[in-house]
């Protein structure tokens, strides 16, 4: 359907702001960095291309909530899948091993629809395929903004096993190297109305480190199976 335009999100739910950050903590001036970053103001509107769904199954866990039953039981409309360059070249202050140094790693992520309705945000971290963390998340009640409602789940805490993957990551020597244990390294997120679980976005997540200076980048496609 063409109005989707290069949007993540269906009639009934739109993604409109998605973050990954970190705060170094206790400066004066705690400048947040980001990983990775999607907007509302989309590069272009012209229709998302499309990525076989069954191309990416081996990414994620195939049964027991994995993403080919997902996909099996639709709609179709509401997969996505979002190639990430994360911009991992954040200066951070000396830490002490094991800490975060008081840096405060976070994601913050803003929808919005028509309907008022409980969301509740499933996400899970996998690793050669396999489930290695999963975040179970409800949104804030949406508040009614400009016609449509817009639900927020505002800075949630990124749990450790990313934050320590993210800083055993950077110490890499070179981008190839992080490339190919991104390679390996996959999220996917699934978007419910609480009430009826009906599913209302599913967002599979790829990564790659962004090249220096470039800072972070994505490139969004549709989910399909012919
Ligand atoms: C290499 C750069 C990785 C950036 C990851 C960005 C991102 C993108 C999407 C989601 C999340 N968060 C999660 C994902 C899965 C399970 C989780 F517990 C979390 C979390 O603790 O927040 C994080």
């Amino acid at each position: 359907t063409s109005w989707q335009g290069s949007h993540i999100g269906t009639e009934t739910l739109r993604l409109v702001e998605f973050t990954a950050f970190v705060e170094p903590q206790g400066e004066q001036d705690p400048q947040q960095h980001r990983f990775v970053h999607i907007d509302s103001a989309p590069a272009t509107d012209s229709p998302l291309e499309m990525v076989d769904v069954r191309q990416i199954y081996d990414k994620f866990p195939e049964r027991g909530g994995g993403l080919r039953d997902l996909y099996d039981q639709g709609p179709p409309h509401a997969f996505f899948l979002v190639k990430f360059w994360a911009d991992l070249s954040f200066p951070l202050p000396e830490e002490e091993p094991g800490g975060t140094g008081g840096a405060f790693y976070g994601v913050s992520s803003r929808y919005e629809g028509p309907r008022a309705l409980t969301l509740s945000c499933t996400s899970k971290v996998c690793s050669f395929g396999k489930q290695v963390v999963e975040k179970l998340e409800t949104a804030e009640p949406p508040h009614w903004e400009d016609g449509r409602f817009v639900f927020c789940l505002p800075r949630s805490p990124l749990c450790e096993y990313l934050v320590n993957f993210i800083r055993k990551l950077r110490t890499l020597p070179e981008k190839p190297m992080m490339d190919s244990v991104l390679e390996n390294f996959t999220i996917l997120q699934v978007l419910r109305d609480q009430e009826t679980q009906e599913l209302l976005l599913c967002v599979a997540f790829v990564f790659e480190v962004s090249a220096s200076e470039r800072g972070a980048q994505h490139h969004i496609y549709r989910l399909g199976r012919d």
